[in-house]
């Protein structure tokens, strides 16, 4: 049904006009994510689950669409996330200070990566990929770690700043086939890190904790099917992208220099990403 909604060429004027009333009415009626364009996607899973695999994929449609792409990642993306990373998840040294502190670090991460990286890149208009946000506190320190749900919470409106993903993209796999996947590429080339090391029983709390997330927030968050090669998945995220950036009408930049064209002849960003015209 999706396919259908999807031909070129359908919906063209519905489209435009949704498009352009965003520029119109401005900012102000777009949802709060404390920036003015762009459009900011996480995504979140288990360990081993394909997230850096798909953003690579994704981001190479995106950019075939003519749309300029962030990719990132956490803990990291600012040379101070990356040392956070490095202490808390590369050498374990946070560990014996215990979860809450591990959480602040986190946060501190988080914090730098949005103001020195994120907002400036949805600032200029964007496409911002980034792998693992705040659900993963959530997950691995709020519930994995059982800690106060008042002191995640209020961490992560510090550290988020008002910056909200416009989508989340929950990789969802049995956490075995997860954990198989990221012992073959341990073999090649990285070592297992702090929360890879644990049982299965934590990967499986951690991936019930994910869909939970999913559920209470069915606005920003879409769980994919992670199962299966990545051609497959990454068809699935790219059928997910488009419909929801079709469904919000978040163009990435105003329709430039369109003579005396009538609004519906003018090709915008947000077009190009969902191939609707050339
Ligand atoms: N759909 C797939 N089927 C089989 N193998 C895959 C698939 N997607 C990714 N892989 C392989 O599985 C391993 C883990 O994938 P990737 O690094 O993308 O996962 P990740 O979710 O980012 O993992 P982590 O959170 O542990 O860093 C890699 O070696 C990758 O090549
Ligand atoms: C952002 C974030 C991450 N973690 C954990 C989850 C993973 O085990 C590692 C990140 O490794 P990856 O190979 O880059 O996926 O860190 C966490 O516990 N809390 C967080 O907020």
């Amino acid at each position: 049904m999706q396919q259908k909604v999807w031909a070129r060429g359908q919906f063209t004027a519905r489209r435009w006009t949704r498009c352009r009333s965003w520029f119109l009415v401005g900012s102000s009626a777009r949802p709060e994510t404390g920036r003015s364009s762009g459009f900011f996607i996480t995504f979140e899973g288990g360990d081993g689950s394909g997230k850096s695999t798909q953003i690579r994929r994704l981001a190479r449609r995106i950019r075939k669409s003519g749309l300029e792409v962030t990719v990132s990642r956490e803990p990291g993306g600012t040379p101070g996330a990356e040392a956070v990373r490095h202490v808390v998840l590369d050498t374990g040294a946070a560990e014996p200070f215990g979860p809450y502190l591990e959480a602040i670090l986190f946060a501190s991460a988080r914090n730098d990566h949005v103001e020195q990286l994120i907002r400036p890149a949805l600032k200029q208009g964007r496409v911002v990929l980034v792998d693992r946000f705040m659900d993963s506190t959530r997950v691995y320190q709020g519930a994995g770690e059982n800690l106060d749900p008042d002191f995640v919470e209020t961490l992560e409106r510090v550290a988020v700043a008002g910056l909200v993903p416009d989508l989340t993209l929950i990789l969802d796999l049995d956490p075995e086939e997860g954990l198989k996947r990221a012992h073959a590429r341990r073999d090649e080339t990285v070592p297992a890190d702090r929360f890879e090391k644990e049982d299965v029983a934590a990967h499986l709390a951690r991936r019930q904790a994910f869909l939970a997330i999913a559920a209470a927030e069915p606005e920003r968050c879409r769980v994919i099917d992670a199962s299966g090669d990545a051609e497959r998945v990454e068809k699935r995220i790219w059928d997910t992208v488009r419909w929801v950036m079709e469904e919000r009408a978040m163009p990435t930049q105003k329709p430039a220099r369109n003579g005396d064209r009538s609004p519906s002849e003018v090709p915008s960003a947000h077009d190009r990403l969902l191939g609707f015209r050339e």
